[in-house]
């Protein structure tokens, strides 16, 4: 991430997709628009920092279009698989693709919002976000950033006044509109979309937009994005795990093909290191359980390779697809070592202490946070007894990437458990007592710094 401040450089790319690929909509009017969250280190990257509070809120409560960018905001279309069933009526129900803009590294994000009012694809919902929904996404966003998974970030979060009604929270419960500054918008459910209606020019046309607008690889090879959304996937897949994530919902409409993670709905952190750990409350086989997700994810990257035979040969997409499972060992081995603070020695090395890791922590039941903070730099303390001795052994014959000087490692592990996350709600709502979350993000932030 660029540290200098940076211009801001409007962009309106998404035009040259054509109208077939969105809906032009308009924001819902909310009867307040409160500043409860923005994010200026997200903002500084794309040069919006220097916006004063009142244009925050115009731009970002009441969608005023920002100068250059796109005129009017745009639902996107698309279709997913859900829990592995087809579904061609979604697209951005309650969000739409409000700005694009350059980063300081030269890529070209998105703003896009959640919980902003009714479009075409809202069917039965009312188009809104949960204050507490839009807390759990900053809560989630901003621990992953830390944890260094590529994720969607957190831009703003304003509170809008209206009373929701909501099966999963005690209602009527609080509302918000959200902004996310994404890597792109564009989902696996786009491209089913394009294969289901046998549109092979625009399909064409979203190869072309992705490899060069999101990839910075000019040209219009399917099997070539298909070979790139595999490496990016497999990478976001390893990290998941390295971070103790879990996503919860990994629905084909939920995978960016940058493969930045994005959608926190009934995301969670596992406690341990149990495959079989599930976050959503509604998945009753485990589909998308902690130790499932890569194969998850290589699931959808599947229905992304599906989706390009409308224009390309099976064999060179089959042959691509074969590629993930070997690159999620390799980004698997290189995200384990990130996390405890570790170099790489060499494959055999690396493999071998990241099994050891993997093992102990599941058989230990050991919590996965506080292991990572007491081994980070490679010497595990005492306390550690006799089924850590492996783990001793191959983290030792690493040499430290990072010594524990930051102050981050003389205080308490942060992590992020569910009860954290109640107890972090709790006072706002009760009391409209924002400290609490505050705190936890400075925390998340110290992490960050003392991980990087
Ligand atoms: N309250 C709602 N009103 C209208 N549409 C909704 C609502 N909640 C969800 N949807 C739509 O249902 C589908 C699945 O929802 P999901 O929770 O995966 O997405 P989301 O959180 O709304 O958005 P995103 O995937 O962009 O983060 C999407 O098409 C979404 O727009």
């Amino acid at each position: 991430m660029a540290s200098t401040p940076q211009a801001y450089r409007p962009e309106q790319t998404l035009l040259t997709l054509g109208p077939d690929f969105y809906d032009p909509v308009a924001a819902a009017d909310f009867p307040e628009t409160t500043l409860r969250f923005r994010n200026d280190r997200a903002a500084a990257d794309v040069g919006l920092d220097t916006l004063g509070d009142a244009e925050w809120l115009a731009h970002f409560g009441r969608f005023q279009p920002l100068p250059g960018t796109l005129p009017q905001p745009l639902a996107l279309r698309y279709h997913g698989h859900q829990f592995r069933n087809y579904n061609p009526d979604i697209g951005d129900g309650r969000g739409f693709t409000f700005a694009q803009m350059r980063d300081g590294d030269g890529r070209l994000m998105d703003l896009g919002t959640k919980g902003s009012g009714q479009t075409p694809w809202s069917r039965f919902g009312d188009g809104r976000l949960t204050l507490k929904g839009g807390i759990r996404e900053i809560l989630a966003t901003e621990m992953l950033e830390a944890l260094n998974v590529p994720t969607s970030r957190t831009l703003s979060l304003i509170e809008t006044g209206e009373e929701l009604a909501r099966g999963d929270e005690p209602s009527p419960t609080r509302s918000a509109v959200m902004v996310r500054l994404s890597h792109g918008h564009v989902r696996i459910g786009t491209f089913q979309r394009l294969a289901y209606l046998r549109d092979e020019v625009n399909m064409s046309r979203l190869v072309r937009y992705v490899l060069t607008n999101l990839y910075d690889e000019p040209g219009d090879d399917p099997v070539r994005l298909l070979d790139l959304v595999v490496g990016r996937t497999a990478r976001l897949a390893a990290r998941y795990m390295a971070a103790g994530f879990v996503h919860g919902v990994l629905n084909s409409d939920n995978i960016n093909v940058t493969a930045e993670s994005f959608d926190y709905g009934p995301w969670r952190f596992a406690p341990t290191w149990d495959p079989a750990f599930t976050a959503a409350y509604f998945d009753h086989q485990g589909l998308y359980a902690f130790g499932r997700q890569p194969e998850a994810i290589g699931w959808d990257v599947m229905q992304l390779a599906s989706s390009l035979r409308l224009i390309a040969e099976s064999d060179p997409l089959i042959a691509a697809l074969d590629g993930f499972a070997p690159r999620v060992q390799a980004e698997l081995t290189a995200a384990v070592l990130w996390r405890l603070g570790l170099m790489p020695v060499d494959d055999l090395t690396d493999r071998a202490t990241v099994r050891a890791v993997e093992q102990t922590l599941r058989t230990t039941g050991h919590p996965i946070d506080r292991f990572f903070f007491d081994a980070f730099g490679g010497a595990l303390p005492d306390e550690y007894g006799e089924p850590w001795a492996a783990v001793r052994t191959t983290i030792a014959g690493h040499r430290p990437r990072k010594t524990r000087d930051d102050g981050y490692w003389a205080g308490e592990p942060c992590a992020m458990l569910i009860d954290e996350v109640e107890a972090i709600w709790a006072p706002i709502a009760a009391t409209d007592d924002w400290s609490m979350l505050h705190e936890k993000l400075s925390h998340i932030r110290r992490m960050g710094a003392a991980l990087a």
